[in-house]
Order: C-alpha cells, then structure tokens, then sequence
C-alpha cells in the first residue's frame, strides 16, 4: 500500500500587491515518489516549492505531511523531517566543509557531537564524493563543489522528503546524473525544481508542469512530456528518435539558438 507523505490541496500564493503566483495546486507526494517541478521561468516552481517545504505558508489551501497540517508542526519537527536544498542557499563561507555538513544532523541531535552522528556525516561525505574536501572552507569550493555540500548537508538530515531548487545547476552533465541517482537511491520522498528536461524522464517518476502559476500536468513523465505540451509550455519540440546503438528510445528537445525560427 502506498504512503502519502506530502499533500497539496488547491494551495495558492498572492503576492503583497495581490498578483496571484501560484493558483490552485493539488498533489500528493508518496513515500519513495521523485516529483520533478518543471515550467518556464517566473511559472511559480520556487514559489509552490518553498510552500511544500514550509517555508513559506499558503496564502490559500493546505499542505499536509504525514496526514498533519504542515503549519501546525514545530519548526523543530519540520526540520527532522523535511530537508531543503535551495537555488540561492548562501552556506556560511568560513564554515569547513565537515562542519557544514554537521548541521544537517542538528535537528535530531542539537549541537551534541557524537560519534555515531559523525558516521552519518562521513557517510553523506563519501556519498556526494566530498570527503576528500572535509577540511576546505565553504568559501573556496567551486560551484559544484559547494552544491554537492549542500546535498551531503541534506541527506546527512536523513529527511523524509527532500526539497531541491536546481540542484544541479552548477554540475557538468556526468555530475548531474551521479548526484540526481545517487539521490533517487536515497529512497526517500524527493521534490525537485529541474530546468533540464532532459533529466526529467530518467530521475522523476512523476512530473508537475507549472505555467502561469497554473499546474497544467500532472503524471509520469511518459505521459507529460508529449510534444504537444512541451510546445505548448516551453515553445520548443520534443524528438523521439531511436537509438542509434543501443534498443531504446532517445529524447531530444530540440532547442534553437535562433528562437526566431518559432513564430
Ligand atoms: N515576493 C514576491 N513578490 C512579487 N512577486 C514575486 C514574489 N516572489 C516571486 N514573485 C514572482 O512570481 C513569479 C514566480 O516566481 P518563482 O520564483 O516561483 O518562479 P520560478 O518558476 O521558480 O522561476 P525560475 O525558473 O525563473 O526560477 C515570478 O514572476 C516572480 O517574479
């Protein structure tokens, strides 16, 4: 039997001067679901993101976790179960890399230092392949080095859903599929913000489209990203073309320099 871990109901977010950012989104998110939230810039993915994780409270709706009101939980235990990787995180860049990390496994432990906690804090290390890097400052790391921190960060929480922006916007294409399986082998409840909709398909099991604040699909990733739709929402095409050496399908979105070939 499948467990809901995350719940939307006709959530909605205004702005203070009333412009509506995101309108009525309804979703579950299951135990073991990678939801990929994809959509044009200024679609509203952070804004329904940022909501689903609690950082920010609907203006209209609800968010469910675990069967309980999301607004109702302490911070403390949002934060045992739910860990964020966001698009403009700005990790302090004095801390060590180890140290930083650390912090993921203050929700459940304080600021108590125990040796088991550090397993769990090497454990993350290895995972995101930082534990050569465990005593470089935050500071000196590339972008994607600080990315990979961010995420050894969550995964160190041990969260039940986690939240990612753009979690591979700093990383080289072989990079971006190492941290995206390595989190789809967590096994826990994932919500991603993805702007490479070649990722989709292969990460997600089920993908949100945003457009206009609006979500205008909702399925596994076969069943979304038709060309129509992706013409529709992001005005380019999308190719299925067989493989030109192994049995399977290729997808290829098909995305111009020259947009003006696009009426
Ligand atoms: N506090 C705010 N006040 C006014 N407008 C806002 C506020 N926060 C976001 N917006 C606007 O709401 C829209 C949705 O923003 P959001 O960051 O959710 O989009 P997004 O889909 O994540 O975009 P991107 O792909 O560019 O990161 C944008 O037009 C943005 O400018």
């Amino acid at each position: 039997m499948s467990t809901v871990m995350l719940e939307a109901h006709d959530v909605g977010f205004r702005s203070l001067a009333g412009q509506s950012l995101v309108e009525d989104v309804s979703l579950r998110v299951e135990a073991g679901d990678r939801l990929a939230i994809i959509g044009p810039n200024g679609a509203g993915k952070t804004t329904l993101l940022r909501m689903l994780a609690g950082m920010v409270r609907p203006g209209l709706g609800e968010i469910r976790l675990g069967g309980r009101r999301l607004d109702h939980l302490a911070a403390i235990d949002r934060a045992r179960k739910i860990a964020v990787v966001g698009q403009s995180d700005q990790p302090d860049p004095r801390l060590a890399v180890i140290d930083y990390v650390e912090l993921g496994r203050v929700p459940h432990v304080g600021l108590r230092r125990r040796s088991e906690e550090r397993d769990i804090v090497v454990e993350a290390l290895k995972r995101t392949g930082m534990l050569k890097m465990l005593d470089r400052v935050i500071g000196s790391l590339s972008g994607g080095e600080r990315q990979r921190a961010q995420i050894a960060r969550a995964i160190a929480q041990e969260p039940k859903v986690l939240f990612l922006d753009e979690p591979t916007n700093h990383l080289d294409p072989r990079a971006r599929a190492e941290i995206l399986e390595l989190v789809a082998e967590l096994g826990v409840a994932v919500v991603a913000v993805l702007h490479d909709l070649s990722l989709v398909a292969p990460f997600a099991s089920r993908v949100a489209v945003m457009n206009g604040g609006r979500l205008v699909g909702l399925d596994s990733p076969a069943r979304t990203l038709t060309p129509a739709l992706v013409r529709e929402v992001f005005s380019v095409d999308v190719l299925r073309l067989p493989h030109p050496v192994e049995d399977r399908e290729l997808t290829i979105f098909d995305i111009p320099i020259r947009l003006s070939v696009y009426p």
